[in-house]
């Protein structure tokens, strides 16, 4: 199930950013990616080729889930991403439920970088294949209050062989507070002709 479509747990600035996004995306220059709580974790195949020697515990693996996808509707992340192909660029709109809360009333500032991660993460699958974060750098310029809704703005800015260098920043809905700002370097673990057929999957599995 698709679960980053609107639910009753949504505010109503969440909705009307998702509905603006989804109307940007009639003309095909804006996508909206699916996301699923483990449509993806049967691949692990494919990743298990580049670290053969992980541990991984087989038993467990079948209860894998995306970490921000598993908990209940409007307790923890609620997000939906759109990608723009021609700008190399993702946005996510984000509402951080209750089960967030680091300091009183605000959002964690573990679950700020989950979704930071996430969205530079994507917009690095999308650009280059199976990545994995090798470095992320935040700044965390402003509290983000919980429950509110936030957009974090993602980009490729430059691609070196396997490295890819993003940034994003996370601002309010009306654009004018601007909570954090984050750059990552992400490796490619597999290359080109992987993420072109990826990409179609990709748009297939979501995350
Ligand atoms: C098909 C399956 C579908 C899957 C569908 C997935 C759905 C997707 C959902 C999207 C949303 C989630 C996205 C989550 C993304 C994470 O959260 S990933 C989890 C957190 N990250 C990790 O656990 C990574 C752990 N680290 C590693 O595995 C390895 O260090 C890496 C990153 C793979 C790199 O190792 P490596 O490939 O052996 O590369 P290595 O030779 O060490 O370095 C290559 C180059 O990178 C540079 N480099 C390496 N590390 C660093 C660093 N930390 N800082 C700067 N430079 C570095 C090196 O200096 C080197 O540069 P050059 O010398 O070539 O100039």
């Amino acid at each position: 199930m698709d679960l980053s479509l609107p639910n009753p747990s949504w505010s109503k600035d969440m909705r009307l950013l998702f509905d603006q996004f989804m109307k940007k995306s009639e003309d095909g220059s804006w996508k909206h990616l699916p996301s699923y709580k483990n449509k993806f974790s049967r691949r692990i195949e494919d990743i298990k080729v580049f670290f053969p020697d992980a541990k991984l515990i087989k038993e467990k693996i079948s209860q894998a889930q995306l970490f921000p996808r598993n908990f209940e509707e409007g307790l923890g992340f609620e997000y939906a991403m759109f990608h723009n192909h021609a700008e190399d660029r993702t946005v996510c709109i984000f509402q951080g439920g209750p089960y967030l809360q680091g300091a009183p009333g605000f959002l964690h500032g573990g679950a700020i970088a989950t979704m930071i991660d996430s969205t530079l993460g994507m917009t690095a699958l999308i650009a280059g294949g199976i990545v994995m974060t090798a470095n992320l750098n935040i700044n965390f310029k402003r509290p983000i209050p919980l429950c509110s809704v936030v957009v974090i703005n993602s980009q490729v800015d430059k691609v070196e062989g396997r490295k890819l260098f993003l940034s994003c920043n996370i601002r309010s809905v009306d654009e004018q507070t601007l909570y954090s700002e984050a750059t990552s370097k992400n490796l490619c673990l597999f290359w080109v002709w992987f993420s072109l057929s990826y990409i179609s999957l990709g748009f297939v599995f979501g995350v």
